[in-house]
């Protein structure tokens, strides 16, 4: 079996706003393995986007991880921290959350990379395509010979918005070494006449062409876990499809791990090994793919693979469930399951908070049909029989 790269832990993240507190992500729990594509599904605002983002910790004021532990297998780290913050330590495994400000943003580009949506905004449009992607190697390559000296620069390395703000002037500065590493990895993410191109302005570049130097961008680091936060939504579905496959073909190649994120069911099939389904901030449901998409037990999720036909097609966008989105607001947030009120088999249990059944070690569901189809002592019974429901519970369908 692999091993875990990422385990993450009970992870709470809030807003704290003028309406009040925003419980955007609640006691999320998953592992990423080793070479795996782990993805996060879920309808618009059930908080993918504020889990990737307080894994690779940039959550911004008014926001705040609350809770949790993020674990990061880096045997360097393990062992740089052992004396001085054993709690943050286990094995080769450092809890991020623990470790200093300084440290944490250091593991952004070596660590973990992301790639979002908009490519457009995630590049300086006055500066050549190549020599941005040299000066992210170039960043890199100075923090692995010394870490400390270069902190600041790492900072927003990569990231939409906040990169702006830490690009220098428009003039060139790097490397040839660091340009030729640039030309490299344009070529490895398929961009044709790669020395050209890098002389070129992001407006000349197409949305998929883009979305490949983003992606090109992401990997100068050699990143450990790939981020990818809706990385084809913004295309058309051609282009889409191209770059999905690129994605799998790097992942295979680097040997690295991806964190994809998308409401789309057609790319979660078509790309991850295992998957965690979220609704109003809770992983509600998580296991390898087939156990998901073959054996859900979730009524979201049987609700959410209902609503598109074909697993196959990969324009399978999730269709919203009757019933409303709920509030994250705290205030409304009800003592109960949150997706009682629109759950066609709820029932008086579930006007309690629902705790995290772990079916067989791999396969985890928020929801208290897995305590009832999964009780301990007709467990062997029921293992390849969740669509077979108990009786009380089907009577209240
Ligand atoms: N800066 C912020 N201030 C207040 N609330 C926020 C902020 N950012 C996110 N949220 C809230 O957190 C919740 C989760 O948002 P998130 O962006 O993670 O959703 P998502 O699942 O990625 O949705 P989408 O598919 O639309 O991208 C939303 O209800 C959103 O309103
Ligand atoms: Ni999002």
């Amino acid at each position: 079996m692999a091993d875990t790269i990422l385990s993450v832990r009970d992870l709470s993240t809030r807003f704290f706003t003028e309406e009040g507190q925003v419980n955007a992500v609640e006691s999320v729990s998953f592992d990423v393995e080793d070479g795996e594509i782990f993805g996060i599904v879920g309808e618009s605002g059930s908080g993918k986007s504020v889990t990737a983002l307080s894994v690779i910790d940039l959550i911004e004021s008014p926001g705040r991880v609350t809770q949790g532990e993020i674990w990061y297998r880096n045997a360097d780290l393990a062992e740089e921290f052992r004396g001085s913050k054993p709690d943050a330590v286990d094995g080769d495994l450092v809890d991020i959350r623990r470790l200093p400000e300084g440290v944490r943003r250091s593991l952004r580009g070596p660590s973990f990379s992301m790639v979002f949506q908009d490519p457009m905004s995630s590049f300086n449009p006055s500066i050549t395509v190549g020599e941005q992607i040299a000066e992210a190697v170039e960043v890199q390559r100075r923090a692995r010979s010394n870490p400390r000296s270069t902190r600041s620069r790492t900072q927003g390395y990569g990231l939409a918005s906040l990169i702006r703000d830490s690009l220098l002037p428009s003039k060139s500065y790097v490397d040839d070494e660091s340009m030729d590493r640039a030309v490299e990895l344009l070529d490895q993410v398929g961009i044709p006449d790669p020395e050209d191109r890098a002389e070129e302005y992001p407006h000349q570049f197409s949305g998929g062409m883009l979305q490949r130097a983003m992606i090109a961008q992401a990997l100068a680091g050699e990143p450990d876990v790939l981020i990818a936060d809706e990385p084809t939504t913004a295309l058309d579905v051609t282009i889409q499809a191209q770059i999905l496959n690129l994605l799998r073909d790097l992942q295979e190649q680097e040997g690295m791990s991806i964190l994809m994120i998308t409401h789309d069911l057609g790319v979660i099939a078509r790309m991850c090994d295992r998957v965690g389904v979220m609704y109003a901030g809770e992983v509600v449901e998580r296991g390898p793919l087939a156990d998901i998409f073959e054996n859900p037990v979730h009524p979201y999720t049987q609700g959410m693979l209902g609503s598109i036909p074909d697993v196959d097609d990969p324009s399978g966008r999730l269709e919203p469930i009757s019933g409303n989105v709920p509030s994250l607001l705290d205030s409304e947030m009800p003592d109960a399951c949150y997706f009682a009120d629109r759950c066609p088999k709820a029932m008086t249990d579930c006007l309690t908070r629902i705790p995290e059944y772990e079916l067989d070690g791999r396969h985890s569901v928020r929801c208290v049909l897995a305590e009832q189809e999964f009780d301990p002592s007709d467990a062997v019974d029921s293992v390849d029989g969740a669509e077979a429901a108990d009786p009380e519970v089907s009577a209240d369908d």
